[in-house]
């Protein structure tokens, strides 16, 4: 079998010198759709950073995308960051351009150079999230979904090993979360392998998956009854 797209092997995760998560032991291989739960403040999003490099990894071994946690450099966060879609709650999308120009940007910032080819990649991405019409508009005058799927689509620019959903439909109604949730399970049949962290049990149930449970200071695998 081939090597796991992320795994961490008694890893300790530290906020300041709190001790958020010991004896972490995760492994997520390519192609699939893991979800991770845990109460509020059990460390969920604190995971999430460790894995895209805002939290360095203290103690305990972690390998993420041929990164290696352990030994990771601030001027490495940008190469690790290409490897990775990440998706907030929160969008964060730019205010002050358009869809487009806040795809490009992100094109640009990557080092891509060739106006067709970045025009080509916009519509492909803005197209696997069914947003190819809306293009020219500011975030502000979509809705919280649309701005969710744009996001999305600004996570598959640079085609990532890895997408890490932090709370993805935090901020949408249960329809819209379907919603969205439909256009990362389309993803994740494309071949996408995701992390999502969540909140939202109605779509556990719907959208059955291997889940991660965060717990007393650890993180272990549940099956969905007991979830
Ligand atoms: N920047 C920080 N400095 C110090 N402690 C922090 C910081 N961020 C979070 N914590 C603490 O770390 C613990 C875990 O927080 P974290 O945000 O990872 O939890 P969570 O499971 O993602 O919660 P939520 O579901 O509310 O987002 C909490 O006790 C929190 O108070």
């Amino acid at each position: 079998m081939s090597k796991p797209v992320l795994f961490l092997k008694n890893a300790s995760i530290f906020q300041r010198e709190s001790l958020i998560l010991s004896e972490v032991n995760v492994s997520i291989n390519k192609g699939e759709f893991v979800y991770l739960i845990g109460k509020t403040g059990t460390g969920k999003s604190s995971f999430m950073k460790t894995l895209y490099g805002d939290l360095p990894l203290q103690e305990g071994d972690g390998e993420i995308v041929d990164f290696d946690l352990r030994t990771l450099k601030e001027k490495d966060i940008p190469f690790l960051r290409r490897k990775l879609g990440v998706v907030f709650q929160d969008f964060k999308l730019l205010n002050d351009r358009t869809v487009n120009d806040n795809l490009l940007f992100v094109l640009k910032a990557t080092g891509w150079k060739d106006k067709k080819s970045m025009e080509t990649k916009i519509d492909e991405v803005l197209g696997k999230v069914g947003m190819k019409t809306k293009g020219f508009k500011y975030p502000y005058q979509l809705s919280g979904g649309e701005q969710q799927r744009v996001a999305i689509a600004r996570a598959l620019l640079n085609d990532p090993e890895l997408i890490l959903a932090d709370e993805p439909t935090g901020n949408l109604d249960p329809q819209t979360s379907v919603e969205v949730m439909e256009v990362l399970q389309d993803i994740n049949k494309n071949g996408n392998t995701i992390l999502m962290a969540t909140h939202d049990y109605a779509l556990l149930l719907k959208y059955p998956s291997k889940t991660l449970k965060c717990d007393e200071n650890q993180i272990f695998e549940v099956v969905q009854k007991t979830v």
